[in-house]
């Protein structure tokens, strides 16, 4: 290509460490000059809404509409997103092209009053702005108080460090990108606090057809990270995924077989349904589908109606 490849991300600083990872990775893959790229910053709606939780603003879509307007009109040649973030459904002619090597998907506690969210005492307050975590922290500890809190990483931890929580729950993976790990004060096992579907797993999108831009993803492509993303994003897509829906789901693959646990759970912690299943990892998307089907019916469809 001889023009520079446009690369198109939100401005917030995990976001910008996604981007450039990407592009050392292309670099590497290609044997390409950093003026071979340039990360263009795209200000979203998400970003802007800072006072109420995403699931009311209007969910997902909002970190990216304004990234894949960009893209549709050329502005940006991919996109670089956290994949957690990532609707299930993409606009027409837009398509996840490429997944790379994917991060330690748990989710870690950053604690101020104890280490560990099971030695915190009684009444605490807890800060998580997601349904899923909201969910997971009062399966574990009814006692506790979930207090919202929304913001990019930096935020957050601005807030516990104002004593607004006595901890916070965020991504490992986005700390470790950002350097922050040393702040973690406990991880969170897969199968008592299970992470969002694509949690730790960094996607690029582009537009369907771009063979210039499709040639030189395959190069940093990593398949058995596609495959698990495929896996728990057809959970998700057959769940009708939402912000709404406080649902789970974590896939590895291992010799060619995925292995895929998935969970959904009532806002009030009280009620929860998990499945488990394996297959091939060809067949991961018809995997993650099944898997929506047996915990649908396990939980049976009322289950779905309490609280939208
Ligand atoms: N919703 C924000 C968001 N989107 C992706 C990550 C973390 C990085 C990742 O999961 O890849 C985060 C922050 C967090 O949940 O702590």
């Amino acid at each position: 290509m001889q023009t520079t490849l446009k690369i198109g991300t939100r401005g917030s600083p995990l976001a910008l460490a996604q981007a450039h990872e990407t592009q050392a990775r292309l670099m590497a893959a290609h044997g390409m000059p950093e003026q071979a790229f340039e990360v263009v910053v795209i200000s979203t709606s998400g970003d802007r809404i800072q006072d109420r939780p995403l699931s009311e603003a209007g969910g997902k879509g909002l970190f990216t509409k304004e990234i894949e307007e960009a893209l549709l009109a050329r502005r940006i040649d991919i996109a670089v997103h956290s994949s957690k973030d990532m609707p299930t459904v993409l606009p027409d002619g837009l398509e996840l092209s490429a997944f790379l090597p994917r991060e330690d998907a748990r989710d870690a506690f950053v604690g101020k009053a104890a280490k560990a969210i099971a030695e915190l005492p009684q009444g605490a307050k807890v800060g998580s702005s997601s349904l899923r975590r909201q969910a997971l922290i009062r399966r574990m500890r009814p006692d506790l108080d979930v207090v919202m809190f929304r913001g990019n990483v930096q935020t957050r931890l601005r807030k516990l460090d104002e004593g607004v929580a006595d901890g916070t729950i965020l991504a490992y993976a986005g700390l470790k990108r950002l350097g922050l790990e040393d702040i973690i004060t406990d991880l969170m096992p897969l199968d008592i606090f299970p992470p969002a579907p694509g949690q730790g797993a960094i996607c690029i999108e582009s537009r369907i057809g771009d063979r210039d831009v499709g040639r030189m993803l395959t190069a940093i492509h990593d398949v058995p990270t596609g495959q698990a993303l495929a896996c728990e994003r057809a959970f998700l897509a057959a769940l009708d995924g939402s912000c709404r829906t406080p649902i789970a789901g974590h896939a590895t693959i291992s010799g060619g077989t995925v292995f895929f646990a998935g969970l959904i759970i009532s806002p009030d912690g009280t009620q929860s349904h998990e499945v488990k299943a394996q297959g091939p990892a060809q067949e991961a998307a018809r995997i993650g589908e099944d898997a929506a089907r047996t915990v649908r019916a396990k939980a049976g469809e009322k289950f779905f109606d309490g609280w939208a």
